[in-house]
């Protein structure tokens, strides 16, 4: 799908990277192929103070600092961290900053990433203002240190222009920093258009199996990594070992996963989008996305993450379409190889104010769909016959 459909070309060497990259057997002692998981809390040091390469796990693990390094290399950046989870990432990046700083979120985010910004992170004195993209510039102050946006953003799958936005950032001598947990380093580099800093929920398509929450954070930005990293173990959001041997086995699969993803979403949306029952479908794959060609100018393609409108449905209408598949399963989250299916405007958007809710369009009506992996005549069926219930 991508160079000749429009999108960038694929990111050469994506997936030799993500097999390799680090991850050399020379490196251990058993000269193992398969990255060991070291799950020791502490490391003998030569004398006092005096350690090899690791004194204590939450400043540093060999397991965690090889997924950290490949998944800097996979989002063409020099240096990554891992994070208990997105939200610690997210909390990572806002802790760069002192109270009285002000911070330009776009509106358009995860419900959890909206709270954090605005019942926590305002108590400790950040100043957090909600925008559309079209208000970023008109917003930024003299305070302002920060944009934070999602491309695509959850869950109404708005399209960010990354490059604009970055050059609109610097004009200002301000900070761009990109999540890109719904497109993934195997379509979406956003530090190659500008950006100082990307986020991931390593819980969703990069680690792929439902199975672990982390978060990442990868920069060119010597200073910002000095400065996160310092964030990373004085505030201990760390992930596990375990968790970075599963994520880091992960990967080996991701461009796999991502190609079939993106084959099975673009066929489920194609359907929906000719249903009788289906006012809108919103999935940046198809011409009918607003910003479908931004999408293809910075992206070599898309995931499996995609929403649509039931016409004229009621909340109760949408329960009962949602109780009635089979397949997909009704749950928060995404990025998995299972499908799964969910309303965010009583779900992962509950704690979004309502009022802003209404603006963004996150109505009843709305269900969002992470397609997964599973057979796509399975998919289409099932959604076929939860249609039919409403
Ligand atoms: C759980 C869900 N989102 C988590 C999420 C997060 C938070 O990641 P966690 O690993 O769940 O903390 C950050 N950024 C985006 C774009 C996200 O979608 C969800 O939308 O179902």
């Amino acid at each position: 799908m991508s160079g000749e459909s429009g999108y960038l070309p694929q990111h050469k060497g994506f997936a030799t990277a993500a097999i390799h990259a680090f991850q050399e057997p020379e490196q251990w002692e058993s000269l193992a192929v398969v990255t060991p998981m070291v799950s020791s809390t502490t490391f003998k040091q030569y004398g006092p103070a005096n350690f090899k390469k690791y004194e204590y796990g939450r400043s540093g693990n060999p397991s965690r600092e090889v997924l950290e390094k490949c998944l800097a290399t996979l989002d063409n950046g020099k240096y990554g961290l891992c994070w208990s989870s997105g939200l610690g990432a997210t909390t990572g990046v806002a802790s760069l900053f002192t109270a009285g700083d002000h911070i330009i979120c776009g509106d358009d985010v995860y419900g959890g990433t909206n709270r954090l910004f605005r019942q926590v992170c305002s108590k400790f004195g950040l100043e957090i203002t909600f925008v559309n993209e079209k208000e970023i510039e008109k917003n930024i102050k003299p305070n302002t240190k920060l944009i934070w946006i999602e491309s695509l953003t959850n869950p109404t799958l708005k399209v960010m222009d990354i490059k604009a936005t970055a050059e609109l950032a610097h004009k200002h001598n301000v900070l761009l920093a990109v999540d890109s947990t719904f497109v993934t380093p195997y379509f979406q580099h956003p530090l190659d258009f500008g950006a100082d800093l990307v986020i991931h929920s390593i819980t969703k398509y990069i680690n792929g199996h439902s199975d672990v929450i982390m978060g990442a954070t990868i920069t060119n930005n010597k200073e910002i990594y000095d400065k996160l990293k310092f964030l990373q173990n004085s505030m201990g959001i760390i992930p596990a070992p375990f968790d970075c041997y599963q994520v880091t086995r992960s990967l080996k699969t991701l461009a796999l996963r991502m190609q079939q993803h993106m084959k099975n979403s673009i066929q489920v949306a194609k359907f929906l989008e000719k249903h009788p029952k289906v006012a809108r479908v919103v999935h940046p794959g198809l011409p009918s996305h607003p910003q479908h060609d931004i999408f293809k100018r910075q992206s070599s393609g898309c995931s499996g993450i995609m929403s649509f409108y039931l016409k004229n449905a009621t909340l109760e209408q949408s329960r009962t379409f949602l109780s009635a598949l089979k397949i997909f399963t009704l749950a928060e989250s995404l990025g998995g190889y299972e499908s799964l299916a969910e309303l965010p405007s009583v779900m992962t958007h509950a704690s979004v104010p309502e009022d802003q809710r209404k603006v963004l369009k996150i109505t009843d009506d709305l269900i969002r769909l992470s397609v997964g992996l599973e057979d796509i005549e399975d998919l289409i069926s099932d959604l076929q016959q939860a249609l039919e219930k409403i």
